[in-house]
């Protein structure tokens, strides 16, 4: 039993590591990279604390070299998604009855873990399976990742000590139970650090879980559910399954005690899983928590008083790190007529240091896209521009899938606005910029909220402060997460909580307390000291 309130230690953001060349650490990360790319591991489900293996094993292949398998995974079927129900739900009562500070003693076990030894397999892992190069690695697989982990701790306690007042001889207090039943996972290829907290955070607040991580970031799921299981996660409170998505889905969300979905990934997925529940919406034994963090067209707009090099290096940063393939990457850019021949000038002088090649070489800004399905996505918008007499390939265009999935960085610019690549999300290194007269600015702002059915991240670049602020305004609802001469990308947990509205999610901002009260039902609980023994009000005597 607790006989303390405790306090738990300040959380802090990890530094990043530079990993400058010819360092200790980057040599360490490339030989580990070196090492895991032949180890060939055979990744097994988690289930109630067991590895779990199956007759159908799937091969994993890298995406800077499809010719090379790095290892395999065990697909799962339906009774596998039925154990994993069952062991969570084992596992419910002895993890709900655990005092806080023993679940929190584990999630900042598992951060020390990330930080220190697991730091160079989890970032290995991702440049692997995810191609991401080392920095892009580092900030997402080690420190995005951390942050989670040590930031939630720090919410939950927060949560914890928010209490009502309490009027004279009475004391009132509220408890944050975990939902009754069992919560779901599911979790998208371009983020270890998401997959890592979306089942962790639910665990976190007393819940258990299935979690079904993407097929394509199984790799570096794998080595998170070590780090997991050496913190001290108690078995079945995380189960890990590699089964097919919509099945899955079909058999959880029928399921009498599923309380909670917890989803990041595409639009139309978590569009077809809100269904889904509303038709099984009489089975359930509470109402479930939905929680999706979906789909993004992130724009950036340059006022003709913005600063044509910032405007060029945030699209180039913004638009084409980790090969566009994060919800928050510029993807349509609105640029005033008056700036664009020097941010044009500046973008191509940028571009042409910009080298493209296997992560192992650090060097390399651009590596591959996730498959074959994201390259010959990418290629057709490519294709499709090049024949167009609504737009032309200003920068890149060219794709070559000899070896990995490269897509060199593109510029497509064109004269009409609503032109498909403006306004569907590609997911790819694949930029579209519309030039507006600078007297059009208001209408432009117009057209920036009116364009893509997304909300999620936006930039305003400007000098001029009643600009800013008309941006501001104008753009209240045009997403969750807007910056001020700043690229729309690279939130960071604890500073910009984030998420977006419309079609890009449930805007529940995850890394924060806003999220993790989700995953709560909140109990109150009334104590009167001396019981009233007459029923009277006073003045009937
Ligand atoms: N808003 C955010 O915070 C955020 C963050 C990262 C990624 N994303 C979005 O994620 C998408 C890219 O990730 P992805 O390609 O892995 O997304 P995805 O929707 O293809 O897959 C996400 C997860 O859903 C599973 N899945 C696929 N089909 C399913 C079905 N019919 N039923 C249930 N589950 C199913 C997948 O196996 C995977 O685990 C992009 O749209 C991106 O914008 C959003
Ligand atoms: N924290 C990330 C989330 C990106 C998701 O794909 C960012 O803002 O870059």
């Amino acid at each position: 039993m607790t006989k303390a309130i405790s306090q738990v230690p300040y959380a802090y953001n990890e530094p990043v590591r530079s990993y400058e060349p010819g360092s200790a650490e980057v040599e360490s990360l490339l030989a580990t990279y070196r090492q895991m790319w032949n180890e060939k591991p055979e990744i097994p489900m988690v289930i109630g604390g067991k590895d779990v293996t199956t007759a159908n094993k799937v091969r994993l292949q890298s995406p800077q070299d499809h010719q090379h398998d790095f290892g395999s995974y065990f697909k799962g079927d339906m009774s596998d998604v039925d154990a994993a129900i069952e062991a969570a739900l084992a596992a419910k009562p002895k993890w709900n009855a655990l005092p806080w500070e023993q679940r929190a003693s584990i999630f900042l076990k598992a951060a020390e873990l990330a930080a220190g030894p697991y730091r160079d397999r989890l970032n290995a892992a991702t440049m692997i399976g995810q191609s991401k190069n080392v920095h892009q690695a580092e900030i997402d697989s080690a420190c995005e990742f951390i942050d989670f982990l040590r930031y939630n701790v720090e919410f939950m306690t927060e949560m914890y000590s928010e209490q009502p007042v309490s009027d004279h001889g009475i004391w009132n207090r509220v408890e944050y139970r975990p939902l009754e039943g069992f919560c779901f996972a599911v979790t998208p290829f371009n983020f270890t650090a998401i997959s890592g907290n979306l089942p962790s955070c639910m665990a976190m607040m007393g819940n258990v879980v299935v979690w079904k991580p993407s097929e394509k970031q199984i790799y570096s799921a794998h080595i998170i559910m070590q780090l997991f299981r050496e913190a001290g996660l108690p078995d079945g409170v995380i189960n890990m399954i590699f089964t097919d998505g919509k099945e899955t889905s079909e058999k959880i969300l029928a399921h009498p005690d599923f309380a909670g979905l917890h989803f990041t990934g595409s639009t139309s997925v978590f569009q077809g899983m809100w269904k889904l529940i509303g038709d099984n919406i009489h089975n359930y034994k509470t109402y479930p928590r939905i929680v999706g963090e979906t789909g993004g067209k992130d724009f950036v707009v340059a006022h003709k008083t913005a600063i044509p090099e910032a405007v060029a290096a945030n699209l180039v940063r913004g638009a084409f790190e980790y090969q566009g393939q994060k919800c928050s990457a510029a993807s349509r850019a609105y640029i005033s007529k008056s700036i664009w021949d020097e941010v044009k000038a500046s973008m191509e002088a940028q571009l042409k240091t910009v080298k493209m090649g296997s992560p192992e070489d650090p060097s390399n800004f651009v590596n591959a896209v996730i498959d074959k399905n994201s390259f010959e996505k990418c290629k057709g918008y490519i294709e499709r521009a090049k024949e167009s007499s609504d737009a032309e390939i200003l920068f890149g265009g060219r794709c070559d899938d000899s070896k990995g999935w490269f897509v060199e960085p593109t510029v497509i610019l064109t004269e009409n606005p609503k032109y498909e690549s403006f306004c569907e999300e590609i997911f790819g290194p694949i930029l579209s910029i519309y030039i507006f007269d600078d007297e059009k600015w208001e209408e432009t702002l117009k057209l920036v909220d009116e364009t893509s059915p997304y909300s999620l991240t936006g930039s305003i670049f400007a000098q001029d402060r009643y600009i800013i602020d008309e941006a501001y305004k104008a753009l209240e609802n045009a997403a969750g997460n807007f910056y001020i001469n700043d690229k729309p990308t690279g939130a960071v947990v604890g500073q910009q909580p984030f998420g977006g509205a419309r079609a890009s999610g449930t805007n529940d901002k995850a890394g924060s307390k806003m999220n993790l009260i989700r995953w709560v039902s909140v109990r109150s609980i009334k104590e009167t000291f001396v019981p009233a023994r007459n029923y009277k009000y006073p003045y009937l005597g």
